[in-house]
């Protein structure tokens, strides 16, 4: 997938700015950076929510708006910020909405579509809440079922926008897990992350977003330093290494009121 020299916008000022990105094949792509710096608006305009200003978005050589809806939605899984739950339908239900693209004329469901739909939902461990309405489950327990939908989708690319809201750390990295899983197995993902810590086990490539652009990108340990935390988050923290990755300490003293 790879992004070029793409503009975004909802009214006259750019939220996404002439952004160019290459996204590494087969891995696992993290976008990290403030609130309000772009991240999900760069999710929405690679997903074709968005419409380009400029720029273009192109998957395996060809620009998405030129794609019929179907085949890009073989082809790209897109997990929404937020997305709006169906009244009243039940997780395995939700989940089997992620073989759309797959169907037949009938629309009947296939052996292969309910394999699928039974990983997904063994994946996120929510084989035994299969039945329940998914208005009825907790935030987190909901986040996964969505998440489960994407992944049944079967799909080579992955956009998923901050699939860890709402999960507590076990589940978060349960879902990291997988997430990393379908990267190793040659999938590709981009995720936008709020979780510094995450994104920087989990990241094959790690992109940090300032104010509609890239302030870095690289590898976790290359990109998550000290000084990119002041200056891109304003956040004065101590960056330590443990098994290979990056891990940020807030300084907290520095954020306590009176503390100069
Ligand atoms: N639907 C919208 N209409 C108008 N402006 C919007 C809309 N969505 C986002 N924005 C603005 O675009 C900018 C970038 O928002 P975006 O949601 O992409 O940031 P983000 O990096 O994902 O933030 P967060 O970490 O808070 O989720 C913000 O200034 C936001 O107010």
């Amino acid at each position: 997938m790879h992004v070029e020299n793409l503009t975004l916008a909802y009214d006259a000022a750019p939220v996404v700015d002439g952004l160019t990105l290459d996204v590494p094949t087969g891995q696992l792509t993290a976008v990290v950076g403030p609130n309000g710096s772009g991240k999900s608006t760069l999710l929405r305009g690679m997903s074709r929510l968005l419409p380009p200003r400029s720029g273009q978005v192109l998957l395996d050589g060809k620009d998405i708006h030129q794609l019929p809806a179907r085949e890009l939605a073989r082809k790209l899984g897109v997990l929404p910020q937020g997305p709006v739950t169906p009244e009243g339908i039940t997780a395995a239900e939700l989940v089997s909405r992620g073989r759309h693209p797959h169907r037949g004329l009938f629309g009947r469901l296939t052996a292969e579509d309910d394999a699928a739909i039974e990983e997904a939902l063994a994946a996120v461990e929510l084989t035994e809440l299969r039945a329940r309405p998914v208005d009825q489950l907790s935030g987190g327990q909901r986040q996964r079922v969505w998440i489960a939908m994407v992944l049944a989708q079967g799909t080579q690319h992955l956009l998923l926008d901050e699939p860890t809201t709402y999960l507590d750390l076990a589940h978060a990295v349960d879902v990291m897990n997988v997430v990393h899983v379908a990267a190793t197995t040659g999938r590709t993902v981009v995720a936008v992350l709020h979780d510094l810590t995450l994104a920087a086990q989990y990241a094959d490539h790690l992109v940090v977003m300032g104010d509609g652009r890239i302030a870095a990108e690289g590898r976790p340990a290359d990109v998550l330093t000290a000084a990119l935390l002041e200056e891109v988050f304003g956040l004065r923290a101590t960056v330590v290494q443990v098994g290979g990755a990056p891990v940020v300490v807030p300084d907290r003293l520095h954020h306590l009121p009176g503390s100069g």
